[in-house]
């Protein structure tokens, strides 16, 4: 089995639509959706707010490096533009984790180096595992208590919006 928590996030063109794409992409092998947050930016460059989610998927036939692929397409579909880092997009698709794979190649780092500073990704990632941990600098923790450890304007910045990835409903 290969079960892989994946961060989506947007803040270039149709937000919704393109975090919807990624559900569509999915198919059947999506497990669960988080609530879609509208988030401050992260990283220090000035730009719009995201939208962004976490899916849990799942898929017996992907390894790891699969699923970057799967990512990957999903940007390239979603016309993304490497401009700078940490700068906008269109649709960004990172792999958080994949089962209880570690991973040091620069392609693929297992878990994902930075999830763990990103209210972002852990506060969508909640919803769709509240029991799950993550490693980080030889420490594992809850996922709750790596949120603890950021501050409050961090967690305040991700917002719980009213829009569904569900497919079925309007934009
Ligand atoms: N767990 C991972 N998930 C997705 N990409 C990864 C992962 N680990 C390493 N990478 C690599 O990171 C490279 C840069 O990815 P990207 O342009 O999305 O970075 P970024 O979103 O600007 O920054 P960040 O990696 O901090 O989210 C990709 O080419 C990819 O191969
Ligand atoms: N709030 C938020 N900030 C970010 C995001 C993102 O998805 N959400 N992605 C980035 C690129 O890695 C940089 N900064």
């Amino acid at each position: 089995m290969s079960r892989a928590v994946l961060s989506i996030g947007s803040n270039v063109g149709d937000s919704l639509a393109h975090l919807r794409s990624v559900v569509t992409a999915l198919g059947s092998h999506l497990v669960a959706a988080s609530a879609v947050y509208s988030t401050a930016p992260w990283g220090g460059v000035e730009q719009q707010d995201f939208l962004n989610a976490a899916l849990l998927a799942d898929d017996p036939a992907s390894s790891p490096r699969e699923w970057l692929d799967f990512a990957r397409a999903c940007e390239e579909a979603a016309d993304r533009v490497r401009v700078e880092r940490w700068g906008p997009r269109s649709l960004d698709v990172d792999i958080v984790v994949c089962d209880d794979v570690v991973s040091h190649d620069p392609e693929l780092l297992l878990p994902h180096p930075r999830a763990h500073e990103r209210a972002f990704v852990l506060i969508p990632w909640l919803d769709v595992d509240p029991s799950a941990t993550l490693e980080a600098d030889g420490t594992t923790l809850a996922l709750a208590d790596w949120l603890s450890a950021l501050s409050e304007e961090e967690r305040a910045g991700v917002r719980r919006t009213d829009m569904t990835l569900d497919t079925a409903e309007p934009t």
